[in-house]
């Protein structure tokens, strides 16, 4: 179901800190991960672990220390931002309170100079309807929405240039357990509907559940395992794995999705 390899970090190592001070944090130690087009890797593993540093790098707002993150070329060619979409933990910080939700989901338009007032106005009401949001929400300003209306809105904003990939680093965990399925089934739906990559970073499991094909599982900034998602769920190979999967708290996934 998947296509070919669209991005490939080979080797990436990330450090943080002063090493002479000796604070030095290795974030990442030596992460090798091939994403191909089209398939959802659900990234795991526990706080600290490196799963947002990787996100990063797979964004291109995070410099490997050493190794490299490659993205494969495109024809026509297009810039790793308009190919490569983020959507955040918490839409309420991620998102401009300024601004109207049409001026929000319209800006990566802007920034990239892709269409004329019309065209831009059309697509942003095709995004919104397309995350379930009904036109006139493009008049309201974030604080008038609730939690999971605008984490639908940062996914309507990342769909803006039409990406290949979505990389969403915790995208439910600022969410009432209530919307958390709603999001989770907007993203699936779209996913389903345009092919289009998924790379979730989630401390939980159930999430990553609900979505992924693959799941890698990090520890200590290392990819500890990595493989379909049904196989890493059932049968664990990496003690820790098996340490995470005992730890979920035993609410089936169906809980989450509608
Ligand atoms: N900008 C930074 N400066 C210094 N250290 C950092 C920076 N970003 C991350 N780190 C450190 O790198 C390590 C990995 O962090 P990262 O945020 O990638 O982990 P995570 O698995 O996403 O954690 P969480 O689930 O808590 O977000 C942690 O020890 C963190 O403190």
């Amino acid at each position: 179901m998947t296509g070919s390899i669209l991005a490939e970090l080979a080797d990436v190592v990330v450090r943080f800190g002063d090493s002479r001070a000796g604070r030095e944090v290795t974030a990442l130690d030596g992460v090798s991960l091939a994403v191909h087009a089209g398939e959802s890797i659900g990234i795991v593993g526990e706080s600290g672990s490196g799963k947002s540093t990787l996100a990063r790098v797979l964004l291109g707002i995070q410099h490997p220390t050493s190794g490299t993150c490659q993205i494969a070329p495109s024809d026509p060619p297009r810039p790793r931002s308009r190919r490569i979409a983020a959507v955040f933990q918490d839409p309420k910080n991620s998102l401009n309170p300024r601004l109207s939700i049409g001026s929000i989901v319209r800006d990566p338009l802007v920034v990239h100079r892709i269409g004329d007032r019309g065209t831009r106005r059309a697509k942003v009401d095709e995004l919104l309807a397309t995350v379930g949001l009904p036109a006139e929400t493009r008049r309201r300003r974030p604080r008038q929405l609730s939690g999971g209306q605008l984490q639908r809105v940062a996914i309507a904003r990342a769909l803006a240039l039409d990406p290949e990939l979505i990389v969403a680093d915790e995208p439910t965990s600022a969410l009432d357990v209530s919307v958390q399925g709603q999001v989770i089934n907007a993203l699936r739906e779209i996913r389903q509907a345009r092919g289009l990559g998924l790379v979730m970073i989630s401390h939980d499991i159930r999430v990553v559940r609900a979505l992924c094909d693959r799941i890698a599982v990090m520890y200590q900034g290392a990819i500890v395992e990595d493989g379909p998602a049904q196989r890493v769920l059932a049968k664990p190979d990496h003690p820790y794995t098996a340490r995470l999967l005992a730890a979920v708290p035993s609410i089936d996934a169906q809980a989450l999705v509608r």
